[in-house]
């Protein structure tokens, strides 16, 4: 699809082959048959591991039907989670595998690319600001407290 170009590009179709399909880079002036890899233009791709909490929007997960614990207790346990990561022990997929309160765990926490306004807010703006391979501060959104690497 044309909306997951890498930005800068975009599909044309060649007038001399048939209509067959070109991606054409319009400041570098390039073309090319193939389809350039790269994230999608305005996207980024991030993993992340949720830990839930009493007032968390849906206080329940893969891991637990009613979920009674403290919005502190929840942030202890995610500053626990976060010093493994920092320390090296552990990997954030792994980790989310068995901790996170998300869905996304049997992903290794992995949400996929996704654009502007498709995240809850403080999640999207944290996942923006960071940079291919950094790991964001204890994150605060409806569903509860959130720690994000991003990965492309
Ligand atoms: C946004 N999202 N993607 C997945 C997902 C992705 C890949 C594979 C499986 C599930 C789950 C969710 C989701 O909203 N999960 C919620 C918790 C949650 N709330 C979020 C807010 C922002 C980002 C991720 C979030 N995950 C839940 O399980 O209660």
């Amino acid at each position: 699809m044309a909306d997951d170009l890498p930005e800068g590009w975009e599909i044309r179709y060649s007038k001399t082959h048939n209509g067959q399909p070109y991606y054409y880079n319009m400041a570098s002036k390039e073309s090319r048959w193939d389809k350039p890899e790269g994230p999608p233009a305005g996207k980024v791709r991030c993993s992340h591991l949720l830990v839930k909490h009493r007032d968390s929007r849906r206080p329940a997960s893969w891991k637990d039907d009613r979920i009674t614990r403290t919005k502190d207790d929840a942030l202890q346990i995610l500053k626990g989670h976060r010093a493994k990561i920092v320390a090296g022990d552990v990997t954030l997929g792994d980790l989310a595998s068995t901790e996170s309160d998300c869905s996304s765990a049997h992903k290794k926490g992995d949400l996929g690319f996704f654009g502007r306004n498709q995240m809850q807010k403080p999640f999207e703006e944290a996942s923006f600001k960071l940079e291919v391979g950094q790991m964001s501060d204890p994150v605060f959104t409806d569903s509860g407290i959130h720690i994000i690497l991003r990965t492309a």
